[in-house]
């Protein structure tokens, strides 16, 4: 007679790595041993593991927080092209509940590592954005839905391929994303037309750009419209990175390199 957990060793036979995902100090002893065996991959690397991913977004979709720690150990050489691989995740809130089984390679990689970790921008930046975003999509603007377009890093570039819709209300400021008053400030400006433009380090270059790439052979999900086809396609003309926030369907896209990267729905953050 075999027991379920014989049924299920299928799952966990011949791996040559664990990564646990957000790990208590208490449970991540007991892989601790395994060396080089393991990687932890986590907002922070509270653990001190030798092999350690950091987590810019909680992710809640697990393909993408799996993803986003494949690629980030593969970029390190944590692990190797075809390595099997078990990820030790918690889906539901609270303990690890769940080991899911992959293969390390190219099949996997969707970007969303570079997207944080090999933009133009720093990586803060583009964290930064995507939490005004995800906020701004939550609350939208005194209640109703909003759109807006943030395009980051290599802003000098984006301002080459756009012109101005309106006065630049950050011409003389010398404001950042991340500042606390920004916020505010981005929320209310979105209420109009147009992108902002952001530079590498962090500054807000201008509100009210009128983007203007060459958009052939850039191929985004049908259904969406202008902003989401400028989005996409100001990332193919210049190393900028871009996040928006669709007024329609309330869900927050990242494009670069001319590519839909990402798709998060800010209610499950
Ligand atoms: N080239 C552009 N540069 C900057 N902003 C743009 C550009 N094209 C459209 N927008 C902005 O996008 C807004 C919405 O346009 P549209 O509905 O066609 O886009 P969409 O992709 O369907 O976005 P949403 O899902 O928010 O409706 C416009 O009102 C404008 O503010
Ligand atoms: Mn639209």
């Amino acid at each position: 007679m075999s027991t379920p957990a014989d049924l299920l060793d299928d799952l966990t036979a011949d791996l040559d790595a664990v990564f646990v995902f957000s790990p208590s100090s208490g449970f991540y002893e007991q892989f601790e041993e395994l060396d080089d065996g393991v990687v932890v991959i986590a907002p922070e690397n509270t653990v001190d593991a030798d092999q350690y991913v950091e987590l810019p977004l909680a992710f809640e979709n697990i393909r993408d927080r799996i993803r986003f720690g494949v690629e980030g150990a593969m970029e390190r050489n944590f692990v190797g092209d075809g390595d099997e691989v078990g990820c030790v995740v918690s889906v539901f809130d609270g303990d690890h509940d769940a080991i899911v089984r992959v293969r390390a390679d190219e099949s996997m990689h969707s970007g969303v590592y570079d997207l944080f970790a090999n933009s133009r921008a720093d990586p803060g930046v583009i964290r930064d954005v995507f939490e005004v975003v995800i906020e701004l999509g939550k609350k939208g603007q005194k209640g109703k839905p909003v759109g807006a377009l943030f395009v980051v890093g290599d802003a000098g570039k984006v301002m080459n391929k756009s012109r101005p819709l309106s006065y630049n209300p950050f011409e003389k400021s010398h404001v950042h994303v991340g500042d606390p008053i920004v916020n505010v400030m981005l929320k209310e400006f979105s209420r109009l037309d147009g992108a902002f433009v952001i530079s590498d380090s962090g500054k807000i270059v201008s509100a009210y750009r009128y983007l203007e790439p060459g958009a052939e052979g850039v191929d985004i999900p049908k259904g969406l419209g202008t902003r989401h086809m400028a989005g996409a396609a100001i990332t193919r003309e210049t190393n900028a990175t871009t996040i928006v926030l669709s007024e329609s369907d309330g869900m927050v896209r990242a494009f670069k390199g001319g590519e839909l990267i990402l798709e998060i729905d800010p209610e499950d953050y």
